[in-house]
């Protein structure tokens, strides 16, 4: 059995259900229910502005839903010990300027409990993924914006969380660069690590196990990236996507 086989564990470790969230009169999330089984590298899509990074911020706790629940690793969020247990890379990176990389990494480390040795080697580890080791000393201030996202999803890394939570993680990233993160996203999933992030690049799409359509608030469509070809009668993803999140058929 593979490690993203969904039923390899009865338990989902994300389990979001009938959930619902409204600013004022703005429905943003309209009964959205989504589970994410261990090891699988789920993908979120849909138009700016549909609700993706509202339901990351419900699912890290962060936010609150106004109606339905959300579990994550079995936990009812939000709850603030579950920071720990889990990588999030926000869409806007939440990093200390004044502070070098080293400086920014150190303080989320000891968020997480690490220190020592074993701190010293996963600094060195997850900078090496986004390819910054060189850069460990220079101001953050001093880093450019596709710089800066590869510092956020070390940082997500460090202690090698056995959930990641990343919207949009690599936006700004050049293409060689964004390869080779998507590999080791795919040897983290190997190794039986939940990955569940946020894209509007398609052929990253088709790299995830399952994807969550969500269009104006509602969950359009969930399933394999073959799935949703199928479902929405449509040669690629992006057809697809357009199809299914457009409505244009019916
Ligand atoms: N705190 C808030 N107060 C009021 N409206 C909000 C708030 N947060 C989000 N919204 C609204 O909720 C809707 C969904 O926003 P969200 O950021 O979840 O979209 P998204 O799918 O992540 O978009 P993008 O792909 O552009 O990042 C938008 O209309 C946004 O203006």
């Amino acid at each position: 059995m593979s490690a993203h086989d969904v039923s390899a564990s009865a338990v989902p470790v994300i389990d979001v259900q009938g959930v619902s969230r409204r600013f004022g009169s703005h429905t943003v999330l309209d009964d959205i229910s989504l589970q994410v089984a261990r090891g699988e590298l789920f993908g979120l899509l849909g138009p700016s502005g549909s609700g993706k990074t509202t339901l990351i911020k419900l699912m890290t706790g962060i936010d609150k839903a106004d109606g339905g629940t959300v579990r994550m690793l079995g936990e009812r969020m939000p709850k603030l010990a579950m920071l720990q247990r889990f990588g999030y890379m926000a869409q806007s990176d939440a990093l200390y300027n004044e502070l070098t990389a080293k400086e920014n990494l150190t303080f989320f480390a000891s968020l997480y409990g690490l220190k020592g040795e074993r701190l010293r080697s996963r600094m060195q580890a997850s900078m090496a993924v986004v390819h910054l080791e060189d850069h460990m000393n220079k101001t953050v201030s001093a880093y450019s914006g596709g710089m800066k996202r590869r510092l956020s999803l070390a940082i997500a890394l460090l202690h090698e969380p056995e959930l990641l939570v990343l919207d949009e993680p690599t936006v700004g990233i050049d293409p060689v660069l964004r390869q080779s993160i998507w590999q080791e996203l795919g040897e983290l999933r190997k190794g039986g690590t939940t990955i569940i992030l946020t894209t509007h690049v398609m052929d990253e799409a088709e790299k995830c196990d399952r994807l969550g359509l969500i269009r104006d608030g509602k969950l359009t469509a969930a399933g394999s990236p073959e799935a949703i070809k199928r479902q929405g009668r449509a040669a690629t993803i992006e057809e697809a996507f357009i199809t299914l999140g457009g409505g244009v058929r019916s």
